[in-house]
Order: C-alpha cells, then sequence, then structure tokens
C-alpha cells in the first residue's frame, strides 16, 4: 500500500504540495492513487501511527459543552463512524480534528502532529467535507476542484491531472464542464468529494457526506468513497445519522451522546455485545440504533433528537440549484 510523504508543503504552505510522485502518469484515476505518492517507508514511523488520537479533548461555545473529555482512536486506514444524535458534538470534534477550532482542553493529534501546534502539518495530510455547501453553483465541476487545487496548493504542474483524477474518481468527468447548479444533489455532493480528493489526502474528514440524499445517491457516494480509499488507502473519519451506512461501510465505529464517547467497536462487536446483556431468548438481533438507545437509555431525549430525526438535512440540491 502506498502512502503520502508528510513533509512539503501544503495549504499555506511556500512550496509545491506533497503527494504526487514522478511517475504520476502510472496512476489510476484517483488522486493519492499507486504512482502518485511516495512510497510507505518513506514516511517511517509516521504510517504506522494512528490516523487521529484524541485525548480529553474538550469544547464548549459559551455555557453549552459540546464535547465533553472526548477519548478517541482513529486506526491508520479505517473507515471509522461518529455516531450520535443531533448536538452530540460530533460537528465540533470534527472540526478540532481539522484545526479549523482550536483545542482548548484536552490533545488532538493527526499522524502523530499535534492539531494545537501543527496546524499547518496537520491541514497538509487531511481533506474535508463539511455538512455546510462547499461547491460553488455558478462554477463548473471542474472550476470547483481546481479552485481547491489551488487553495490546496497543488503545483501548477500536477494540477490539471490531479483535478482530472478527482473528477473521475467521483464519475463526474462528462459533468465537468457543466454549471454546479445543475447538478442532482447526489452529484453536488460528489463534486465535493472531488474537491477533498484532489490534494491526495492521507485522512479524509466527512460530516453527514449522505444526509438529504435518496438511498441509490447516497449508496453511490459510499462506493466513490470506497474505491478512492481501496486505491490509496487514506483514512476516512465520518459523521452520519444513518445506523445502516455505519453498519455496512464503517470498520468501526463510536457512539456519541452529550460530547463523549459511550461505546466503541466493530458494527458486529456492539450488537453481540447488546445481544449479550439481553441474555438467550430475547428475540431478534439488535440493530445499531438498539445499541445506541441501550447505551444513551432516558438521555435521549428530545432536545438531543434521534438517529432518525435528521434535522440538519442539508438539502443540497434544492441549496445548489
Ligand atoms: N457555533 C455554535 N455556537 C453555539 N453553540 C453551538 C455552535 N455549534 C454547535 N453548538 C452546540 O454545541 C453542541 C454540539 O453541536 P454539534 O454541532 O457539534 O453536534 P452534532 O453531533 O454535530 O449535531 P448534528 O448531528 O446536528 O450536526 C450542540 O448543543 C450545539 O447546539
Amino acid at each position: 500500500m502506498t502512502r503520502h510523504t508528510t513533509g512539503d508543503k501544503g495549504p499555506g504552505g511556500d512550496g509545491d504540495t506533497a503527494a504526487a510522485g514522478p511517475d504520476a502518469g502510472s496512476a489510476p484515476a484517483v488522486p493519492g492513487g499507486p504512482g502518485t505518492q511516495a512510497a510507505a517507508t518513506d514516511t517511517g514511523a509516521a504510517s504506522r501511527t494512528d490516523a487521529v488520537t484524541c485525548t480529553g479533548l474538550a469544547y464548549a461555545f459559551g455555557d453549552t459543552t459540546a464535547v465533553d473529555g472526548l477519548e478517541l482512536s482513529v486506526r491508520d486506514g479505517e473507515v471509522f463512524g461518529l455516531l450520535g444524535p443531533n448536538g452530540a458534538g460530533k460537528t465540533t470534534a470534527i472540526r478540532c480534528i481539522t484545526t479549523l477550532l482550536p483545542v482548548p482542553a484536552g490533545t488532538v493529534g493527526v499522524f502523530g502532529h499535534d492539531a494545537a501546534r501543527e496546524r499547518m502539518a496537520v491541514r497538509r495530510l487531511l481533506g474535508y467535507v463539511p455538512q455546510q455547501l462547499s461547491a460553488d453553483s455558478g462554477l463548473t465541476g471542474r472550476e470547483n476542484v481546481e479552485l481547491f487545487a489551488r487553495v490546496f496548493d497543488v503545483s501548477r504542474r500536477e494540477r490539471a491531472a490531479r483535478v482530472g483524477q478527482a473528477l473521475a474518481a467521483v464519475d463526474l468527468v462528462d459533468a465537468a464542464d457543466r454549471l454546479a447548479k445543475t447538478y442532482s444533489g447526489g452529484m453536488v455532493r460528489r463534486l465535493e468529494l472531488a474537491q477533498a480528493l484532489v490534494s491526495a489526502p492521507r485522512l479524509l474528514l466527512l460530516d453527514e457526506p449522505t444526509i438529504g440524499l435518496d438511498p441509490i445517491a447516497r449508496t453511490s457516494v459510499w462506493e466513490h468513497i470506497n474505491a478512492v480509499r481501496a486505491a490509496t488507502g487514506m483514512t476516512v473519519l465520518v459523521t452520519t445519522h444513518y445506523m445502516d451506512e455505519a453498519d455496512q461501510y464503517c470498520d468501526r465505529v463510536a457512539l456519541m451522546h452529550r460530547g463523549r464517547v459511550r461505546a466503541l467497536g466493530t458494527p458486529d462487536e456492539l450488537r453481540t455485545g447488546l445481544a449479550e446483556r439481553r441474555g438467550a431468548g430475547s428475540g431478534e438481533r439488535p440493530t445499531l440504533e438498539d445499541v445506541f438507545r441501550d447505551i444513551a437509555g432516558s438521555g435521549l431525549d428530545d432536545k438531543s433528537g434521534d438517529f432518525s430525526d435528521v434535522r440538519s438535512t442539508r438539502r443540497t440540491a434544492s441549496r445548489v440549484g
């Protein structure tokens, strides 16, 4: 499996970005795929380091505690799901990891880099698709991805190839020169994925990537995420309300409630754990949502919502169209 180097320049840096190797011509149509990056051995111990570590992370907005002593480790190369109801603190935690919010208490590490002290080093390693719309409806798909390539300091020499690879990775080549406002909601999400992939991130953070999409578009977004991950070995940290998606696509999940992780494991481990707690003959095999309800108990109230209460639906298509 090939990996990025970590030592070159990225967004805000003063030189070309890290990822591409000299033999980009042999790469598949995926930014960061084999042939576009230096070998794993170049990173030394970094390739063994967890992708994300949060210890005692806390964040408050005034009197509102959003994240309350979060402990989290995301392993290099896994798809990790951060699940929880509205207001659990998922987005706040993700924003601390991306360095968009400071780390007022505790620590956050990304591939061994401290998010508080090495913000640029952290930013160079990640791609981020926020909940909010990040595509510009007045630009074409290609222009949107080019804009991100410039922001993330992809060198001029590589830019066109990387943009083409990112668009191909999400199946938007044919639509690349149409304005984004003509795209469906699913296409917009794939465009945002291409924007995040153009810098060939080692860590991709996705905040509710499929919210508001129909089942076919949701599946398509996940298939594209998985294809890029298979080609590059990147780590994916995703928040979602959709338990079925977490079950199907995540290697491990953390169930977050009121700012803390309440349960952690593979979806199967969590379901089996609940089945064992319930005892033999307790009926149908529990779902992940059952696990969460068991853990959160009466704490899952109207204020915090539940997993099917998707108040933050992005309605991407209507906002772009
Ligand atoms: N900018 C802000 N100002 C004030 N309070 C905020 C702000 N952002 C989040 N909060 C509060 O912090 C808490 C955690 O919010 P956060 O958005 O991190 O949760 P979440 O799990 O991502 O929820 P959702 O699934 O709805 O996105 C909530 O009580 C929320 O109201």
